[in-house]
């Protein structure tokens, strides 16, 4: 089997774009968990943190699935979906659609430039619950707003919330990368707490309306960001009135930055997520599904300004950061 890819990435959280909506290579979800847990391996010519799959949909104009490095399938992907977006969106020639995800139909646009031209995408997080039965988190109460689990830490607090895939965000004064490790490997062995897994966040507030986030990704592991996890974190220093809703937070995070506004709705709340959505390079992957994990990768096309583009921009969100 033959078949071309796309590297891209929102905040360094890296994927592989597979077009199933153009060509049907009539894979099944067996096949699907495969081929994600061979290219994604970091130790191979391609490695990332997922793949999504774009396809056809009867419900929007396409339909994205995300598929973690470990090849499990979870809800949703906040990065991965503003560059699945930019893909459908330039492959349907308009500015803006609606994209099928595994719990809802999103739109997604494309919007102002995030910094001096980087290509950024504008996706709706939605649905968002605090109920702790939709992560789902094993817990004596209905919502788990800054509380110890015990289980996990004595002293952190935790807020768990899923966007929709499940999340717990703690805020601290000063991050270590050991510690998020530590705790996300902790809690996503922990299967009487979070039977499903758990994306874990430590977030540090650095001024107002603008936070740094790290996160262990459920799946995959420490990533330079998780856009989800930006949007829960967000959405959790406003809910603790750290920042204001319907204002941007400022995201920094090691891969660069992404602007979240929490809209108050109605139900509860949404949160748009604004960031880059940026091509690194192209190719072709040959493969037998028969001898994997071993693939071959033949990249056709690199988008070396792009990249130099999207630099510049995470320098400055380094800087930022230095001077926060
Ligand atoms: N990187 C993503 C989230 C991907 C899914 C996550 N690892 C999970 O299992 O829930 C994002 O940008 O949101």
């Amino acid at each position: 089997m033959k078949f071309p890819i796309l590297k891209t990435h929102g905040s360094y959280n890296d994927f592989i774009l597979i077009d199933e909506y153009s060509t049907d290579y009539g894979l099944n979800d067996e096949k699907r968990t495969q081929l994600t847990k061979a290219l994604c391996d970091r130790s191979t010519t391609l490695g990332a943190d997922g793949i999504l799959f774009v396809q056809k949909s009867d419900q929007a104009d396409a339909r994205m699935r995300i598929f973690n490095a470990d090849g499990t399938e979870p809800e949703m992907c906040g990065n991965g979906l503003r560059c699945a977006s930019r893909y459908i969106t330039e492959l349907l020639s308009t500015q803006q659609a609606t994209v099928e995800t595994l719990k809802a139909n999103l739109p997604v646009k494309q919007t102002e430039s995030l910094y001096e031209n980087i290509p950024t995408f504008e996706v709706l997080i939605d649905p968002v619950s605090f109920d702790v039965s939709t992560l789902p988190v094993i817990h004596d109460k209905s919502t788990l707003i800054n509380t110890t689990i015990p289980e996990l830490s004595p002293h952190l607090l935790f807020t768990a919330v899923s966007m929709p895939n499940p999340h717990i965000v703690t805020i601290v004064d000063e991050i270590n990368e050991q510690d998020v490790q530590e705790i996300g490997e902790k809690a996503n062995n922990l299967k009487s707490v979070f039977p499903k897994g758990v994306n874990v966040s430590f977030v540090k507030r650095i001024g107002s309306q603008q936070i740094f986030v790290q996160t262990y990704e459920r799946g995959v592991g420490i990533t330079n960001s998780c856009g989800t996890a930006m949007s829960a974190s967000s959405l959790i220093t406003c809910i603790l009135h750290m920042n204001d809703a319907s204002q941007d937070v400022t995201v920094l995070n090691n891969g660069g930055m992404v602007r979240c506004k929490v809209n108050t709705t109605a139900d509860g709340y949404t949160v748009s997520l604004k960031g880059n959505a940026t091509y690194v390079y192209k190719g072709t992957v040959t493969l037998d599904f028969s001898t994997l994990p071993s693939f071959t990768f033949e990249q056709e096309e690199t988008f070396t300004a792009e990249d130099q583009q999207y630099k510049e921009l995470e320098l400055y969100a380094k800087k930022a950061l230095q001077q926060s």
